[in-house]
């Protein structure tokens, strides 16, 4: 069946056992399986090279699979790419705009090429360039370029939007703002499909993500599901003259020096034995921190190969 029926379960993004294979010889994608419901905003993640973009540029139509399915919006990006294309935004890392074109003229080229695009004023004014619209492409910023290609990406209203590394280059402030627009169009019912390598923008802002590594997808799951997977961490120092072997035996530790850190899957248990150990031997757990493991904490553990 090549068309869904609209409902909010429409999975406007389904890949099933996808591969990728660079000229018969590097396989760069190895059998990838997710969906993305209409609505929802879904970060794919992973290390330099772990495939994102091999993958994301079949979602796109831009390139063909080697192995596996996809369809979009329920048709084959690739072979089907005409009924699809109009209904996508694509930002890809490198828009690649002709420099020498202001940004009004960028837009209006675009929008010449866009069905239904909106307003060029509305698109750039959407990504805070409306008062940049006379300057020269090469004369923007690396940030300003990267809201131009969001823009462009923008300007035809699309149902579902690709954005690769889309804050890359912005400083904190552009980012922010790139962050806030992009939960809005989810809000409106833009499905967003995400590659980032910033994971507090993952964890903000995405409803579900997956970990990519090899070519494969190892985790996935809402921003708290795949944090949940790994171990909590307790932080403290002893105080001097207590030595690490006097901890309590079934708190799991590490040291270095007198700084220790406790990594647990039972936080509340392992920190009230720790409290009352320290209490009963009046002893000072100073800086003492404790808290679950950050999707930061968890990506590191699997780039590391520790896949729960
Ligand atoms: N055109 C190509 N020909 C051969 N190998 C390629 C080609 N493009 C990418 N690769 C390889 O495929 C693997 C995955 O690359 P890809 O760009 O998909 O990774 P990524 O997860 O998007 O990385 P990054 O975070 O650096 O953008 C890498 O080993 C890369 O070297």
């Amino acid at each position: 069946m090549d068309t869904y029926s609209g409902d909010t379960h429409e999975k406007v993004i389904d890949v099933a056992g996808l591969r990728r294979r660079y000229d018969g010889q590097f396989e760069a994608v190895r059998g990838v399986t997710f969906t993305v419901a209409r609505g929802e905003l879904f970060a794919l993640l992973g290390t330099n090279g772990a495939g994102k973009t091999s993958t994301v540029e079949v979602l796109e139509g831009l390139a063909r699979p080697s192995g596996g399915q996809v369809r979009v919006l329920g048709h084959d990006p690739y072979r089907e790419r005409a009924l699809v294309r109009p209904r996508m935004g694509v930002m890809l890392q490198e828009g690649g705009f002709p420099s020498d074109l202001t940004v009004a003229e960028t837009a209006r080229m675009w929008a010449g090429c866009t069905t239904g695009a909106r307003p060029v004023g509305e698109a750039l004014e959407m990504v805070g360039l409306g008062t940049r619209h006379k300057v020269r492409v090469k004369q923007l910023s690396g940030g300003e370029r990267r809201r131009l290609d969001l823009s462009m990406a923008l300007l035809g209203r699309p149902e579902v939007l690709f954005l690769d590394e889309p804050t890359t280059g912005l400083d904190a402030e552009g980012r922010h703002e790139t962050q806030q627009l992009v939960r809005e169009l989810r809000d409106q019912g833009t499905t967003v499909l995400l590659t980032t390598h910033y994971l507090e923008e993952a964890e903000g802002l995405a409803d579900r993500l997956a970990i990519m590594r090899d070519g494969q997808i190892v985790t996935t799951g809402t921003p708290a599901e795949v944090t949940a997977a790994r171990p909590a961490r307790i932080h403290f120092t002893l105080p001097e003259g207590v030595t690490p072997d006097r901890l309590p035996l079934s708190v799991p530790s590490a040291a270095d020096g007198r700084r220790i850190e406790v990594r647990t899957d039972r936080l509340q248990e392992d920190l009230l034995e720790l409290l009352t150990w320290a209490r009963d031997r009046d002893v000072r757990l100073l800086g003492l921190d404790a808290r679950h493991a950050s999707l930061e904490e968890a990506f590191m553990d699997i780039a590391k190969g520790d896949a729960r």
